[in-house]
Protein backbone atom coordinates (compact mmCIF):
# COMPACT_ATOMS: atom_id res chain seq x y z
CA UNK A 1 0.00 0.00 0.00
CA UNK A 2 1.46 3.45 -1.05
CA UNK A 3 0.76 6.83 -0.55
CA UNK A 4 0.06 7.90 -3.76
CA UNK A 5 -2.92 9.92 -5.00
CA UNK A 6 -1.84 8.08 -8.36
CA UNK A 7 -0.05 4.89 -9.23
CA UNK A 8 0.32 3.73 -12.74
CA UNK A 9 2.42 0.32 -13.33
CA UNK A 10 2.76 -1.01 -16.45
CA UNK A 11 -0.22 0.53 -18.30
CA UNK A 12 -0.95 -0.27 -21.36
CA UNK A 13 -3.96 0.86 -23.76
CA UNK A 14 -4.99 -0.19 -27.45
CA UNK A 15 -7.90 1.01 -29.74
CA UNK A 16 -9.24 -1.46 -31.62
CA UNK A 17 -5.72 -3.61 -31.22
CA UNK A 18 -3.56 -0.28 -32.71
CA UNK A 19 -1.75 0.38 -29.18
CA UNK A 20 -1.65 3.92 -28.08
CA UNK A 21 -0.11 4.04 -24.41
CA UNK A 22 2.69 1.00 -23.40
CA UNK A 23 4.61 0.54 -20.07
CA UNK A 24 2.98 3.39 -18.71
CA UNK A 25 4.73 4.21 -14.80
CA UNK A 26 3.21 6.97 -13.04
CA UNK A 27 3.52 8.04 -9.29
CA UNK A 28 1.67 11.30 -8.46
CA UNK A 29 1.65 11.93 -4.32
CA UNK A 30 -0.92 14.28 -2.23
CA UNK A 31 -0.12 17.89 -3.02
CA UNK A 32 1.71 17.36 -6.69
CA UNK A 33 0.36 19.50 -9.56
CA UNK A 34 1.86 16.99 -12.41
CA UNK A 35 1.44 18.67 -16.10
CA UNK A 36 0.92 16.21 -18.96
CA UNK A 37 2.56 17.79 -22.26
CA UNK A 38 3.08 16.08 -25.52
CA UNK A 39 2.29 16.42 -29.43
CA UNK A 40 -1.00 16.13 -30.10
CA UNK A 41 -1.74 12.55 -30.96
CA UNK A 42 0.71 11.58 -27.94
CA UNK A 43 -1.74 9.81 -25.92
CA UNK A 44 -1.85 12.27 -22.87
CA UNK A 45 -5.78 12.31 -22.99
CA UNK A 46 -5.69 8.47 -22.94
CA UNK A 47 -3.54 8.23 -20.35
CA UNK A 48 -5.72 10.22 -18.01
CA UNK A 49 -9.06 8.63 -19.22
CA UNK A 50 -7.17 5.51 -18.84
CA UNK A 51 -6.33 6.43 -15.02
CA UNK A 52 -9.83 7.15 -14.27
CA UNK A 53 -11.49 3.92 -15.82
CA UNK A 54 -13.07 5.79 -18.91
CA UNK A 55 -11.18 3.65 -21.28
CA UNK A 56 -9.83 -0.14 -20.30
CA UNK A 57 -6.35 -1.07 -19.64
CA UNK A 58 -4.73 -3.91 -22.01
CA UNK A 59 -2.45 -4.63 -19.63
CA UNK A 60 -0.74 -2.46 -16.16
CA UNK A 61 -2.66 -1.89 -13.11
CA UNK A 62 -3.83 1.81 -11.67
CA UNK A 63 -4.25 2.41 -8.16
CA UNK A 64 -6.00 5.22 -6.55
CA UNK A 65 -5.70 6.45 -3.51
CA UNK A 66 -3.96 3.63 -2.74
CA UNK A 67 -6.93 1.28 -3.98
CA UNK A 68 -6.76 -0.88 -7.29
CA UNK A 69 -8.89 1.36 -9.06
CA UNK A 70 -11.58 -1.62 -9.99
CA UNK A 71 -12.40 -1.73 -6.57
CA UNK A 72 -12.44 2.14 -5.97
CA UNK A 73 -15.76 3.92 -5.38
CA UNK A 74 -15.55 7.25 -3.66
CA UNK A 75 -15.55 8.77 -6.68
CA UNK A 76 -16.49 12.27 -4.55
CA UNK A 77 -12.69 12.59 -4.23
CA UNK A 78 -11.66 12.95 -7.40
CA UNK A 79 -13.05 15.61 -9.64
CA UNK A 80 -12.54 15.37 -13.29
CA UNK A 81 -12.84 18.16 -16.51
CA UNK A 82 -13.24 16.69 -19.67
CA UNK A 83 -11.94 18.64 -22.79
CA UNK A 84 -14.88 20.51 -23.68
CA UNK A 85 -18.72 20.91 -23.51
CA UNK A 86 -20.40 19.14 -26.25
CA UNK A 87 -20.58 21.92 -28.66
CA UNK A 88 -24.22 23.15 -29.45
CA UNK A 89 -25.69 20.09 -26.75
CA UNK A 90 -28.86 22.73 -26.68
CA UNK A 91 -29.34 22.19 -22.92
CA UNK A 92 -30.68 25.15 -22.04
CA UNK A 93 -28.94 24.45 -18.28
CA UNK A 94 -27.85 27.53 -16.35
CA UNK A 95 -24.18 28.20 -15.36
CA UNK A 96 -25.30 27.55 -11.53
CA UNK A 97 -27.26 24.15 -12.58
CA UNK A 98 -24.25 22.50 -13.94
CA UNK A 99 -21.60 23.49 -11.40
CA UNK A 100 -24.03 22.26 -8.56
CA UNK A 101 -24.00 18.75 -10.74
CA UNK A 102 -20.87 18.38 -9.35
CA UNK A 103 -22.65 17.95 -5.52
CA UNK A 104 -24.05 15.07 -6.73
CA UNK A 105 -21.51 12.73 -6.00
CA UNK A 106 -21.00 13.92 -2.67
CA UNK A 107 -24.71 14.22 -1.65
CA UNK A 108 -26.53 11.43 -3.81
CA UNK A 109 -29.34 11.96 -6.43
CA UNK A 110 -32.14 11.98 -4.02
CA UNK A 111 -31.49 14.01 -0.92
CA UNK A 112 -32.14 18.18 -1.26
CA UNK A 113 -29.44 20.43 -1.63
CA UNK A 114 -28.39 21.76 1.83
CA UNK A 115 -26.97 25.07 2.76
CA UNK A 116 -23.39 23.04 2.69
CA UNK A 117 -24.08 22.17 -0.82
CA UNK A 118 -25.15 25.71 -2.26
CA UNK A 119 -21.97 27.14 0.06
CA UNK A 120 -19.83 24.62 -1.72
CA UNK A 121 -21.42 25.98 -5.02
CA UNK A 122 -20.85 29.41 -4.42
CA UNK A 123 -17.29 29.21 -3.59
CA UNK A 124 -17.29 27.37 -6.76
CA UNK A 125 -18.45 29.59 -8.93
CA UNK A 126 -16.57 32.33 -7.21
CA UNK A 127 -13.36 30.63 -7.28
CA UNK A 128 -13.44 30.58 -11.20
CA UNK A 129 -14.79 34.26 -11.58
CA UNK A 130 -18.33 33.25 -12.75
CA UNK A 131 -20.49 34.49 -9.55
CA UNK A 132 -22.35 36.89 -11.86
CA UNK A 133 -22.95 34.50 -14.37
CA UNK A 134 -24.86 31.73 -12.06
CA UNK A 135 -28.36 32.45 -13.45
CA UNK A 136 -27.06 32.85 -17.40
CA UNK A 137 -27.24 29.58 -19.49
CA UNK A 138 -24.27 28.15 -20.25
CA UNK A 139 -24.83 28.53 -24.34
CA UNK A 140 -24.46 32.18 -23.78
CA UNK A 141 -21.02 32.35 -22.35
CA UNK A 142 -17.56 32.25 -23.91
CA UNK A 143 -15.76 29.20 -24.21
CA UNK A 144 -13.17 30.41 -21.95
CA UNK A 145 -15.84 30.79 -19.80
CA UNK A 146 -17.77 27.79 -20.27
CA UNK A 147 -14.43 25.97 -19.26
CA UNK A 148 -14.49 27.44 -16.26
CA UNK A 149 -17.91 26.43 -15.65
CA UNK A 150 -16.81 22.98 -15.91
CA UNK A 151 -13.70 23.53 -13.80
CA UNK A 152 -16.32 25.01 -10.44
CA UNK A 153 -18.25 21.94 -11.45
CA UNK A 154 -15.07 19.73 -10.46
CA UNK A 155 -14.22 22.19 -7.57
CA UNK A 156 -17.75 22.37 -6.23
CA UNK A 157 -17.63 18.49 -5.45
CA UNK A 158 -14.75 19.15 -2.99
CA UNK A 159 -12.52 16.79 -4.34
CA UNK A 160 -8.88 15.93 -3.32
CA UNK A 161 -7.98 15.07 -6.66
CA UNK A 162 -8.76 17.34 -9.42
CA UNK A 163 -7.72 15.85 -13.30
CA UNK A 164 -8.25 18.42 -16.14
CA UNK A 165 -7.82 17.67 -20.02
CA UNK A 166 -6.37 20.75 -21.68
CA UNK A 167 -8.28 23.31 -19.22
CA UNK A 168 -7.17 25.69 -20.82
CA UNK A 169 -6.39 25.50 -24.37
CA UNK A 170 -7.99 27.65 -26.97
CA UNK A 171 -9.05 29.95 -23.67
CA UNK A 172 -8.95 33.85 -23.33
CA UNK A 173 -6.21 35.17 -21.31
CA UNK A 174 -8.90 36.79 -18.98
CA UNK A 175 -10.23 32.86 -18.30
CA UNK A 176 -6.50 31.35 -17.91
CA UNK A 177 -6.11 34.01 -15.25
CA UNK A 178 -9.05 32.83 -13.40
CA UNK A 179 -8.29 29.45 -13.06
CA UNK A 180 -4.52 29.65 -12.46
CA UNK A 181 -5.87 31.48 -9.50
CA UNK A 182 -8.45 28.84 -8.69
CA UNK A 183 -5.58 26.15 -9.15
CA UNK A 184 -3.77 28.08 -6.72
CA UNK A 185 -6.23 27.73 -3.95
CA UNK A 186 -7.31 24.48 -4.70
CA UNK A 187 -3.57 23.31 -3.99
CA UNK A 188 -3.14 26.14 -1.15
CA UNK A 189 -5.52 23.53 0.57
CA UNK A 190 -3.86 20.47 -0.14
CA UNK A 191 -5.35 19.12 -3.13
CA UNK A 192 -3.74 16.93 -5.91
CA UNK A 193 -3.83 18.10 -9.61
CA UNK A 194 -2.84 16.00 -12.69
CA UNK A 195 -3.29 18.07 -15.61
CA UNK A 196 -2.90 17.89 -19.84
CA UNK A 197 -1.75 20.73 -20.83
CA UNK A 198 -0.65 22.00 -23.95
CA UNK A 199 1.12 25.26 -23.33
CA UNK A 200 1.01 26.10 -19.40
CA UNK A 201 1.19 29.98 -19.84
CA UNK A 202 -0.16 30.75 -16.34
CA UNK A 203 -0.25 27.74 -14.60
CA UNK A 204 3.36 27.12 -14.78
CA UNK A 205 4.74 28.80 -11.47
CA UNK A 206 1.92 25.90 -10.40
CA UNK A 207 3.51 23.22 -11.86
CA UNK A 208 5.68 21.11 -9.14
CA UNK A 209 6.09 18.37 -12.12
CA UNK A 210 5.66 17.79 -16.04
CA UNK A 211 5.98 14.48 -17.98
CA UNK A 212 6.21 14.13 -21.34
CA UNK A 213 4.30 11.53 -23.48
CA UNK A 214 5.81 10.93 -27.31
CA UNK A 215 4.24 8.14 -29.41
CA UNK A 216 2.66 6.28 -26.56
CA UNK A 217 5.21 6.18 -23.63
CA UNK A 218 6.33 8.72 -20.96
CA UNK A 219 9.72 9.80 -21.98
CA UNK A 220 10.20 12.44 -19.60
CA UNK A 221 9.39 13.13 -15.89
CA UNK A 222 11.15 15.62 -13.67
CA UNK A 223 11.29 19.71 -14.25
CA UNK A 224 9.13 21.63 -16.53
CA UNK A 225 11.15 20.51 -19.98
CA UNK A 226 11.66 24.62 -21.46
CA UNK A 227 10.21 25.28 -24.87
CA UNK A 228 11.35 24.62 -27.97
CA UNK A 229 11.72 26.25 -31.56
CA UNK A 230 9.58 29.56 -32.48
CA UNK A 231 7.01 28.41 -29.46
CA UNK A 232 9.45 30.31 -27.14
CA UNK A 233 8.97 33.60 -29.07
CA UNK A 234 7.77 35.63 -26.95
CA UNK A 235 4.54 37.22 -28.02
CA UNK A 236 4.06 33.21 -29.48
CA UNK A 237 0.21 32.96 -29.29
CA UNK A 238 -0.84 29.37 -29.24
CA UNK A 239 -4.53 28.80 -29.02
CA UNK A 240 -5.12 25.47 -31.14
CA UNK A 241 -5.93 22.87 -29.20
CA UNK A 242 -5.93 20.63 -31.83
CA UNK A 243 -3.47 21.85 -34.34
CA UNK A 244 -3.00 20.45 -37.72
CA UNK A 245 -0.98 17.19 -37.98
CA UNK A 246 2.69 17.92 -38.89
CA UNK A 247 2.67 21.17 -36.74
CA UNK A 248 5.02 20.94 -34.35
CA UNK A 249 3.92 21.91 -30.84
CA UNK A 250 6.44 23.30 -27.85
CA UNK A 251 6.82 19.78 -26.27
CA UNK A 252 7.12 17.97 -29.18
CA UNK A 253 9.37 15.22 -30.11
CA UNK A 254 12.30 14.54 -27.21
N1 LIG B 1 -11.72 6.54 -29.02
C1 LIG B 1 -10.66 6.36 -29.83
N2 LIG B 1 -10.68 5.40 -30.77
C2 LIG B 1 -9.62 5.20 -31.59
N3 LIG B 1 -8.49 5.92 -31.54
C3 LIG B 1 -8.41 6.90 -30.63
C4 LIG B 1 -9.48 7.18 -29.73
N4 LIG B 1 -9.10 8.20 -28.93
C5 LIG B 1 -7.87 8.54 -29.32
N5 LIG B 1 -7.44 7.76 -30.33
C6 LIG B 1 -6.11 7.83 -30.97
O1 LIG B 1 -5.14 7.53 -29.98
C7 LIG B 1 -4.00 8.37 -30.13
C8 LIG B 1 -3.79 9.15 -28.84
O2 LIG B 1 -4.88 10.05 -28.65
P1 LIG B 1 -5.00 11.02 -27.41
O3 LIG B 1 -6.29 11.75 -27.54
O4 LIG B 1 -4.73 10.26 -26.18
O5 LIG B 1 -3.79 12.01 -27.67
P2 LIG B 1 -3.48 13.41 -27.02
O6 LIG B 1 -2.03 13.38 -26.73
O7 LIG B 1 -4.41 13.68 -25.91
O8 LIG B 1 -3.75 14.37 -28.23
P3 LIG B 1 -4.39 15.84 -28.30
O9 LIG B 1 -3.34 16.75 -27.77
O10 LIG B 1 -4.64 16.01 -29.75
O11 LIG B 1 -5.64 15.81 -27.48
C9 LIG B 1 -4.27 9.25 -31.34
O12 LIG B 1 -3.66 8.64 -32.44
C10 LIG B 1 -5.77 9.22 -31.48
O13 LIG B 1 -6.13 9.39 -32.81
Amino acid sequence: MSGDVIAVRGAAVAYGGRPVLTGVDLQVRGGEVVAVLGANGSGKSTLIRAILGLVPLAAGEVDLFGTPRRRFRQWWRVGYVPQRLGAGSGVPATVREVVSAGRLARRGLLRPARAADRRAVDAALDSVGLADRAADPVGTLSGGQQQRTLIARALAGEPELLVLDEPTAGVDAASQEAFAGALARFVGHGGTVLLVAHELGPLEPLISRAIVVHQGAIVHDGAVPRPAGHHAEPGHDHVHPHAPSGHETMWGAP
